[in-house]
């Protein structure tokens, strides 16, 4: 009834896999956590770590992206149990979207009940600055207005109901956990904002950037919006924040060029505090009933 480019991991796949993670190690994960673009030292936090490579997972996709190790990591961080994606997959990697969102499902079935994810992204919004922080609060996801959905295909009511709303997707509790610890941080580069999706990996067209402005979005990038469908669709509660790497060329006078070296070199530089950030609000998400303190 699918064709083949659509079908999904079955939920007795993504199971083969979760429970052949849970086999190798004692950490049950209740937060998981998908490091972006040259985020990956996130993974570092973690205590008592057990780092298992990509490669070595059943049915698990490869990292390909320069700044995506391509490691999970099972560990503690601030006492809580966690799993971090250390990499995550991208579309323009050529892998079926079904395939780059499978491991959010893995997440679910490990006992994960919450995501964070962060991303790099190029800031369209003329505000933001170079190193600014955004809580995402809504998403653009351009390929889904193509048929580009990773929910397309059969769907497996064990993981969620055929149409799952999301318009609520990005958790206010923890946007605002968000903004209130980077607060007493004193992080002065916080903004909230839409993030919007596309497939890369060209950066965008000077029309692109203004159109994608016009329609609302304040950064502009190639992941996170599948994740987030695939992790509401199972019943996660998200968190998403992207690190604004670069300015978003909307000028024909300008010289910049959008590049990845740039965008991993912002990354390291707000890498510390980035890091400082997500581990503060772990500290404060109350696990076992999807609360926050
Ligand atoms: O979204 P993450 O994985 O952080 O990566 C972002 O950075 C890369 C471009 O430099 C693209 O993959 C874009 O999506
Ligand atoms: N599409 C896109 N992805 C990014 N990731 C980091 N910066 C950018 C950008 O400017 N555009």
């Amino acid at each position: 009834m699918f064709p083949e480019s659509t079908k999904s991991y079955s939920y007795e796949e993504c199971k083969a896999t979760a429970d052949w993670l849970l086999a190798q190690g004692p950490v049950r994960p209740q937060v998981g956590i998908v490091c972006g673009s040259g985020l990956g030292g996130l993974a570092e936090m973690l205590k008592d770590q057990l780092v298992i490579n990509y490669s070595d997972i059943p049915n698990f996709p490869q990292s390909t992206v320069h700044g995506h190790a391509g490691k999970l990591v099972f560990g503690t961080l601030k006492g809580k149990p966690c799993v971090c994606m250390q990499g995550r997959f991208h579309l323009y990697e050529g892998y079926p979207i079904q395939k780059i969102t499978m491991p959010i499902r893995v997440f679910k079935l490990l006992g994960v009940e919450t995501v964070l994810l962060t991303n790099a992204a190029g800031g369209l919004n003329q505000d933001y600055n170079v190193g600014d922080m955004m809580v995402i609060k809504d998403h653009i996801n351009i390929p889904g207005f193509a048929g580009n959905n990773p929910l397309v295909g059969r769907n497996d009511e064990r993981f969620g109901v055929r149409f799952p709303c999301v318009s609520d997707a990005y958790d206010r509790d923890l946007q605002e956990l968000a903004l209130e610890v980077a607060d007493e941080l004193g992080f002065s580069f916080m903004q909230k904002g839409v993030y919007c999706v596309l497939g890369g990996p060209s950066f965008e067209t000077i029309a692109e950037c203004r159109m994608l402005r016009t329609l609302g979005a304040d950064a502009v990038g190639m992941s996170t919006a599948h994740e987030v469908i695939v992790a509401r669709h199972c019943g996660l509660r998200v968190f998403a924040l992207s690190l604004i790497t670069n300015k978003s060329v909307m000028d024909y006078d300008s010289e910049k060029k959008a590049n990845h070296e740039e965008v991993l070199e912002t990354a390291e530089l707000r890498a510390a505090q980035l890091e400082k950030l997500i581990a503060n609000m772990v500290s404060r998400i109350e696990t076992g009933n999807n609360n926050t303190q």
